[in-house]
């Protein structure tokens, strides 16, 4: 999240509930800004802690470039990101763009691997129209399984598959539908439906 605040978090609820990743970014020239992200860090661990729901968070050292002004050491940046739990990079926004772009990756993969964990929060897709067996009713933690079963009640869902295996799939809407030969719905497998 870019909360564009000064060095403490202020109205984070949104932010804290609706993302699945969190970049907490210090200046490795600014101990102000380092003592800022402990705080950040602090927040996140007690609103996992409140929600049940833990998200991943990189601690990420920014402007490596000006280490000759450096205040804050790259020790103290991985013990703090150790005290909670959380990768740690030292990167420069300005002058290593695949460092930075690894980092996003690298977040992306944490996001993921915490997903795999609670299988009731991974996306679904829409595979061929089967009877849906009797199953427990679903407790969506993001509106997404919700919105997928009161659309299209007849398709049969299944979770995401790794972004590698992603092929075409073909969605009929309903039985009636495909008997009539209506037109179908074509989706890439994979792709998130909100
Ligand atoms: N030297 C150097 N300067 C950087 C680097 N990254 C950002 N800056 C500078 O740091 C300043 C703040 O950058 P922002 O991206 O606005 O940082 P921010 O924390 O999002 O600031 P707000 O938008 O006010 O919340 C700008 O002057 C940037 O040019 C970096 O890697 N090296």
């Amino acid at each position: 999240m870019d909360t564009a605040d000064l060095d403490t978090p202020r109205n984070c609820e949104r932010y804290l509930n609706w993302a699945h990743a969190f970049l907490v970014v210090y200046s490795v020239d600014s101990r102000q800004s380092f003592q800022g992200s402990s705080g950040y860090l602090e927040l996140l661990a007690w609103h996992a802690k409140e929600t049940q729901r833990s998200c991943p968070a990189l601690l990420l050292g920014n402007k490596l470039d000006m280490a000759q002004y450096r205040q804050v050491t790259q020790a103290e940046g991985a013990a703090l990101a150790g005290r909670f739990g959380c990768l740690f990079f030292e990167v420069s926004a300005c002058l290593d763009f695949e460092h930075v772009q690894h980092v996003f990756h690298e977040a992306v993969r944490e996001a993921r691997r915490e997903l795999e964990k609670s299988p009731l929060a991974r996306p679904l897709f829409i595979s061929e129209e089967r009877a849906l067996p009797p199953q427990a009713p679903l407790t969506p933690r993001h509106g997404l399984t919700s919105c997928a079963f009161n659309t299209l009640s007849t398709a049969s869902l299944k979770e995401m598959p790794a972004v590698a295996q992603a092929k075409l799939v073909t969605v009929k809407a309903s039985r009636a539908q495909s008997k009539r030969k209506a037109p179908t719905l074509t989706l890439l497998k994979g792709f998130k439906i909100f």
